[in-house]
């Protein structure tokens, strides 16, 4: 009885979400640092799309923002005094860093964590292993806030297991499901789990990007996987080709996404293809389904096509078997190569049938599209009954969200704003109320004291 689902959790987008420019090998956060930001659109366009496929029938969750700016980091960086007071100290002594402690980037819930099913683990529970984002520092601070989410919608301790981040330092650089793809020919059959990384950190001699970061490493996967009890024959390991996170492809999400029994991918984005279709053919085994390789060459897409469209950062959703549908941000439809593209393959008889497409720049404006918002957990029919009942997307939830939403974001924000006093009383309030709402317990630091 195949009974599991793939639910996707997206991160909803926070009141500070704007454009510092924090992500170095990330283009797009690099070219719109000071853009003004809009909170308020941002995170209605992050509402539409859960709402649209949840009314397409797939199971949609939420998962809440965090407090920013973070004052706990901030005390834990020596500012003392009283928030006020803090916040003036540190906009006119390391604005950078306020604007580190400010950003939204937690919307970004494909970085969230590592996830396995429990049809593919020792111990038959679902795990998650939060990311400890040690590459950058703004979102090194995310985890223990990002675990206590995580436990407060997927608390049965009977389904599932939390895992704390991998030592937060480069060689355990973990930048969680972004570098993760799980295969399957039935969600609740035992997966193929396959782990993307950018460089072998303990092997100074292997091959490595030289002029952007390679954010996750070998190592990293090889420690969650050893932690969720999977098997050697169903875990492949492929490296991401330095070349393109050289040219700005920092996560495997930007340049190819799995399900099930497809993997669309781009010619260039691992640095052994052959050797990539070779492993994943050989964990697959003798499944009855057919495992496809969708392949785009480069003289149909460019790497900077897929990198200015995230035509990869999209998602790719089972309606059935071999009956997919491609959820791509609006760039891609901007961008000829790309659309002529992705005609061409819903007219190919490739198990991608539709394409849709939904307005995301807010987001894409710091390099985070439809997959980057979004956190893939495959959940039996009793795990899905475990999960925190109040963050599932229905209609009440989301004219509710959008309520909230118009009673507490503003529309603009520039970096400027993030040392305004009021900004942050306005997002300690709506997160306040959020946790009610979502019914997640005083989860914030300043819920506590
Ligand atoms: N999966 C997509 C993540 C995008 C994210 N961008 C940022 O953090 C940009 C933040 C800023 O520059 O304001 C990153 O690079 O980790």
């Amino acid at each position: 009885m195949n009974s599991a689902t793939e639910a996707n959790f997206d991160g909803l987008v926070g009141p500070t979400h704007n454009y510092s420019g924090l992500s170095f090998g990330n283009v797009a956060s690099l070219n719109n640092s000071n853009q003004a930001s809009n909170p308020k659109a941002a995170a209605k366009q992050g509402l539409e799309k859960m709402k649209a496929l949840a009314d397409m029938g797939f199971a949609q969750g939420i998962l809440a923002p965090h407090e920013r700016p973070h004052l706990p980091t901030l005390r834990q960086l020596g500012f003392t005094g009283s928030d006020t007071q803090i916040l003036a100290n540190v906009v006119r002594k390391a604005p950078k860093l306020l604007a580190a402690v400010s950003s939204a980037s937690c919307m970004w819930t494909a970085n969230a964590a590592t996830v396995s099913p429990s049809a593919d683990t020792q111990d038959g529970k679902l795990h998650f292993s939060v990311a400890n984002l040690a590459n950058k520092f703004h979102r090194s601070i995310e985890h223990e806030t990002t675990g206590e989410i995580l436990r407060a919608s997927f608390a049965d301790s009977q389904y599932f297991s939390h895992h704390n981040a991998l030592p937060s330092v480069e060689h355990f650089g973990d930048e969680g499901a972004a570098n993760h793809t799980r295969f399957c020919d039935q969600y609740d059959n035992k997966g193929v789990e396959f782990f993307v990384y950018g460089m072998e950190a303990f092997n100074s001699a292997a091959v490595k990007p030289s002029r952007f970061p390679a954010r996750h490493t070998l190592e990293a996967s090889q420690a969650i996987a050893r932690r969720h009890g999977l098997q050697a024959s169903q875990v492949v390991y492929a490296q991401q080709n330095p070349d393109v996170i050289d040219a700005g492809v920092f996560h495997n999400d930007v340049i190819a996404v799995g399900n099930r029994n497809a993997h669309f991918y781009h010619q260039q984005a691992f640095l052994d293809t052959a050797k990539m279709r070779q492993d994943l053919l050989t964990a697959w085994g003798d499944r009855s389904s057919p495992f496809h390789f969708i392949e785009v060459p480069t003289d149909a897409v460019s790497v900077q096509d897929c990198i200015q469209s995230y035509l990869f950062n999209s998602q790719l959703l089972s309606r059935g078997d071999d009956d997919m549908v491609l959820i791509v941000p609006s760039e891609c439809q901007a961008n000829t190569n790309v659309w002529h593209y992705l005609q061409s393959l819903v007219a190919s008889n490739a198990p991608i049938q539709e394409v849709k497409v939904f307005d995301l720049k807010q987001s894409m404006s710091n390099g985070g599209g439809p997959a980057c918002l979004r956190l893939r957990v495959a959940l039996t029919a009793a795990e899905r009954q475990a999960v925190n009942s109040s963050i599932w997307m229905n209609d009440e939830r989301f004219a509710q969200l959008n309520q909230w939403v118009d009673r507490h974001y503003r529309d603009r924000l520039v970096e400027a704003d993030l040392a305004d006093p009021q900004l942050l009383i306005e997002s300690r309030s709506a997160l306040d109320e959020l946790t009610q709402l979502l019914n997640l317990g005083s989860i914030y630091p300043f819920q506590q004291n």
